[in-house]
């Protein structure tokens, strides 16, 4: 399961798509009348014909390229077990929920979800599980793939390809409003509570996104053997005026040519795919930013996507799932 995508790069098929994204509860996660009034009247007069340029940027003869390369690693899973595999987005098309009655009309007694984030966040990790189980109305058991953000088969790819690497390395993730982190922070005491919560060891951080981010990045920089000081990160796609985990992408890529960083390559750990996020967001706009700020050079790290590295990790992720116990 994955976020998902409209189901064309135009106005309508937008206004439709973010509806449904911004409405459910685990994004904007306000009471029912106040999200309805900020999502009507804020964001729907406007965003949809905004987006939609964007997308246009970005679609392909394939169509969304989240989608095209959801599609394909679905279809290399099904060539490694022999148990059915569907493809479902929490938001428009295929969705989650036709997944699950096409699974539940094949005759399975179990299902083995498989969220395509590699950390934690109540917007998408929470949300898919939510989604499912209600849809799913106990018809058929369920596990849960948990979180994969120090999996070796989906550190080591993510390593491998910055072999070579030479500039400076940005390790932006998808933010989240700080809200976010206290909300689902178990101990209602730890998160964001000093600078450095996410260095000191808390039950918090199984559902902290933040350490989990950190956590990516530590692995990566030891496993690819960088020097800690050619790297650093931060976090993009903010959306509204509340307060985002910082630093923010978009200043981050402003201010690194004045401290005389000129050459950068960004990679996107919190993506299994290149979507909008990575290839509008950041190769597009991102590197129009850095290269106006007096940028020299500017590269892009490609997600997993559907490489065989990436069909090898989710089928590891999803053998090791169907190894535990029955629920
Ligand atoms: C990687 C993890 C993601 C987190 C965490 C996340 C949080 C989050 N997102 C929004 C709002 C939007 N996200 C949109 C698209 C989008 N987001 C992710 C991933 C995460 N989002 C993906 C993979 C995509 C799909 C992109 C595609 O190629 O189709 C959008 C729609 C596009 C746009 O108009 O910008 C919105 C809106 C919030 C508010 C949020 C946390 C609260
Ligand atoms: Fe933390
Ligand atoms: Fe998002």
């Amino acid at each position: 399961m994955n976020t998902g995508s409209p189901d064309a790069p135009n106005e309508d098929a937008l206004r439709v798509y973010l509806k449904q994204f911004l409405m459910d509860p685990f994004v904007v996660d306000m009471p029912f009348p106040m999200r309805y009034a900020l999502i009507h009247w804020a964001i729907l007069p406007k965003r949809p014909a905004e987006s939609a340029k964007a997308y246009k940027e970005i679609w392909t003869e394939n169509g969304s390229p989240l989608i095209h390369y959801c599609t394909q690693l679905a279809k290399g899973l099904q060539t490694r077990f022999s148990e059915p595999v569907e493809l479902g987005m929490a938001y428009g098309n295929p969705s989650f929920k036709q997944g699950i009655e096409k699974l539940l009309d094949a005759g399975v007694d179990e299902i083995c979800l498989l969220p395509m984030f590699p950390h934690y966040a109540m917007a998408t990790f929470g949300s898919c599980v939510a989604g499912v189980m209600t849809a799913l109305k106990k018809r058929a058991a369920l596990r849960v793939v948990p979180p994969f953000y120090l999996d070796p088969t989906y550190i080591r790819p993510l390593a491998e390809s910055l072999t070579g690497v030479e500039e400076h390395i940005l390790f932006s993730y998808h933010g989240l409003p700080e809200r976010h982190l206290k909300k689902t922070d178990p101990t209602k005491s730890h998160c964001l509570a000093t600078d450095d919560c996410c260095e000191t060891d808390s039950p918090a951080h199984a559902t902290c996104y933040r350490h989990q981010c950190m956590e990516t990045t530590k692995a990566i920089i030891a496993v690819a053997d960088l020097p800690k000081e050619r790297c650093g990160v931060s976090f993009q796609s903010r959306l509204g005026r509340a307060k985002w985990m910082e630093p923010y992408t978009e200043e981050t890529l402003q201010k690194l040519p004045s401290l005389g960083i000129k050459k950068l390559a960004v990679i996107c750990p919190a993506f299994f795919c290149d979507c909008l996020e990575t290839l509008e967001e950041i190769e597009i706009r991102g590197q129009e930013t850095f290269m106006e700020a007096g940028g020299e050079s500017f590269r892009m790290i490609p997600c997993l996507n559907d490489s065989p590295a990436g069909i090898h990790c989710l089928e590891t992720l999803m053998a090791d799932a169907a190894n535990w116990p029955s629920a």
